[in-house]
């Protein structure tokens, strides 16, 4: 997603600087920019902590487990009135940013572009996509404004959208179901969606995550996330949603932060789950083999 939305934002002629722990990928990206599909796209590249206080916005593109650690190393390229926007998947991202600059300094949303990664700096991305997110805070800033306009010139389908957070939920609905079973199956979206017991799991995670959010006072549109589903099953067929790209690569998943984080939601309101907790359990048991081998 990093190398979808600075290749793009350097394209439409900002100065973008890759941000990676990788000394090879960083070393990658130095020397042969970045690619989207076949479109290439010149870009520095550094490891954590080398810029400083240059920055006027930092998009933080890691998985959510390693949101903290991030933002603790790289703070100090932002600067002194340089924001921060997440558009990662999963619930906590934005606290977790505003733990280390500040409540006030952070954009949060949801974006749903489909990027597979290929390579270091190389990635194919599977459909058209959009972007929504305000500030943590709700209030409505000049940079939210700023920040919208730069991610629609790069061509990113950007909007400012003050009820943010319904967005987030849905999306983390989405995530909890399509990421989960297409990470446990090892199926692409559209397989998930041709195959009608794969696809009835995922709609009853859709249920219960609905069931779930609206306990939790969030006004989520039930039909909307169903659409949403039925929208990448339909468009976004050959991608493999980023936890099926972390479980083929035998890296740890986002499940803490995505299906964990609706779980413990459920939970804070003693309400019980099938479908989700059976996908959380056997996700934590694939994580539980990573993470000890
Ligand atoms: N891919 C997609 O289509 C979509 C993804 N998302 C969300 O966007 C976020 C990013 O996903 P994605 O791009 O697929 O993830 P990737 O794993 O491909 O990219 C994350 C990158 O962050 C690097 N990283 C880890 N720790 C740090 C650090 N401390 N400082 C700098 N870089 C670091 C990782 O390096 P290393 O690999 O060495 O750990 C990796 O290169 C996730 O929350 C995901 O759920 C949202 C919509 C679509
Ligand atoms: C692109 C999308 C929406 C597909 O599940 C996604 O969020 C992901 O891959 O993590």
């Amino acid at each position: 997603m990093g190398t979808l939305f600075g290749g793009r934002l350097a394209r439409a002629g900002h100065q973008v600087v890759f941000v990676d722990t990788d000394p090879a990928r960083v070393a990658a990206i130095a020397a042969n920019g970045v690619w989207e599909n076949d479109i290439p796209a010149r870009c520095a590249a550094a490891l954590p902590g080398v810029a400083q206080g240059e920055t006027d916005l930092l998009i933080l593109f890691t998985k959510a487990q390693h949101t903290a650690a991030a933002m603790v190393q790289n703070a100090g390229a932002l600067r002194p009135d340089g924001m921060v926007l997440t558009l990662q998947n999963g619930l906590g991202n934005g606290v977790a940013i505003a733990g280390v600059v500040g409540a006030d300094r952070v954009l949060v949303g949801i974006t749903n572009w489909p990027a597979d990664l290929l390579g270091h700096g190389r990635i194919h991305v599977a459909g058209h996509g959009m972007v929504k997110f305000w500030s943590l805070t709700g209030a409505d800033t000049p940079a939210i404004h700023r920040v919208a306009a730069a991610l629609a010139e790069a061509d990113l389908g950007a909007s400012a959208e003050p009820s943010v957070k319904v967005a987030i939920w849905e999306k983390v609905i989405f995530n909890a179901a399509l990421n989960g079973i297409c990470a446990l199956t090892r199926m692409t979206v559209g397989e998930v969606g041709d195959f009608a017991p794969a696809r009835d799991l995922a709609l009853q995670v859709v249920a219960e995550g609905i069931t779930i959010a609206l306990a939790n006072d969030v006004a989520v549109d039930g039909e909307r996330v169903r659409q949403a589903v039925a929208f990448a099953m339909t468009h976004h067929r050959a991608h493999k949603p980023s936890m099926l790209q972390d479980v083929e690569a035998g890296r740890p998943t986002e499940v803490d932060a995505i299906q964990g984080g609706l779980l413990a939601a459920a939970h804070r309101h003693g309400m019980t789950t099938h479908a989700l907790a059976h996908c959380t359990a056997l996700l934590r048991s694939i994580d539980h083999i990573v993470r000890s081998s």
